[in-house]
């Protein structure tokens, strides 16, 4: 930056590139292997997930979705200075904290013994903190739950239910990101759409980042503000999904074809 001169407007474009990537809520470089296993999944990927935003990504089965997202929470351990949230090496940051701050769903939602109020109280419960019966029904309605819910057990739900639940269990940890592994696959159309609506409210009501791993290209252009097309432990595409018919990559195109 200090090689900037005020008359070149060209520079000052790309100062303003600058500042919205430092603007990002995670970063993504060079990462390629898991630092305790050693296993290469993914090849040398960079990535930047603007903050406030739904980025989904997409592939094909094996090539990488779930091992990326996973390594945005060190459930997949990525190698120090690769992978940096608000700027800070996530290898630094004490691991629990960072799990509380980017939560996760996953495609089959397993609930706790006990009610839908016990799920939800858990994490604060961890920290020592007790949450009311007030706080419990707002996080059960930021999850799409009305407060009836509250009372029932995990036996008494649907899987979509259930899911709903698992979400607002997450959200209970005032996460500042979600990570969601094909979080609606085991669900119907209806189900799909409640999380999908949850989901969208979250981004508008607190600003959420969310990563989304889906095999539906439609569920991806109905929510996501970016998808990252993922080949072979490659990123070979990220772009709005409404630019996906323009994507070079013959996956793009492939992917495209088999959704409509
Ligand atoms: N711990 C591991 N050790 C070795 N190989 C692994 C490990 N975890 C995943 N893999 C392999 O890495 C590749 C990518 O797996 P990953 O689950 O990330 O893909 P994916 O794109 O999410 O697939 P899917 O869409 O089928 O869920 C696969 O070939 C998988 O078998």
């Amino acid at each position: 930056m200090e090689t900037i001169t005020r008359d070149d407007e060209q520079q000052h474009l790309m100062v303003d590139v600058d500042v919205i990537e430092a603007r990002s809520k995670f970063r993504v470089r060079e990462l390629t292997r898991d630092s305790e296993t050693g296993v290469s999944i993914l090849s040398r990927v960079c990535l930047d997930i603007p903050k406030g935003l739904i980025v989904g990504i997409i592939g094909p089965s094996g090539s990488g979705k779930s091992t990326l997202l996973r390594s945005l929470n060190r459930l997949w351990e990525p190698p120090a200075g690769t992978v940096f949230l608000d700027g800070r090496d996530i290898c630094d940051l004490d691991v629990l904290s960072l799990r509380r701050k980017v939560g996760m769903l996953f495609q089959l939602p397993v609930l706790f013994e006990g009610t839908v109020a016990d799920n939800v109280r858990y994490g604060p419960h961890l920290r020592g903190e007790k949450l009311t019966d007030t706080e419990v029904h707002k996080l059960l309605n930021l999850a799409d739950l009305d407060s009836s819910f509250a009372s029932k057990t995990g036996g008494a739900l649907s899987v979509g239910q259930a899911q709903r639940v698992a979400l607002a269990r997450t959200l209970a940890n005032e996460p500042e990101v979600l990570l969601l592994d094909e979080p609606t696959s085991a669900l119907d159309p209806i189900s799909t759409q409640n999380i999908e609506d949850a989901i969208l409210k979250l981004k508008k009501s607190q600003g959420m980042t969310t990563i989304i791993v889906s095999h539906s290209i439609k569920q991806i252009q109905r929510i996501a503000d970016l998808v990252c097309l993922l080949v072979n432990g490659e990123v070979v595409e990220v772009l709005k999904p409404e630019h996906l018919s323009e994507a070079n990559h013959p996956m793009a195109q492939k992917f495209l074809e088999l959704s409509s």
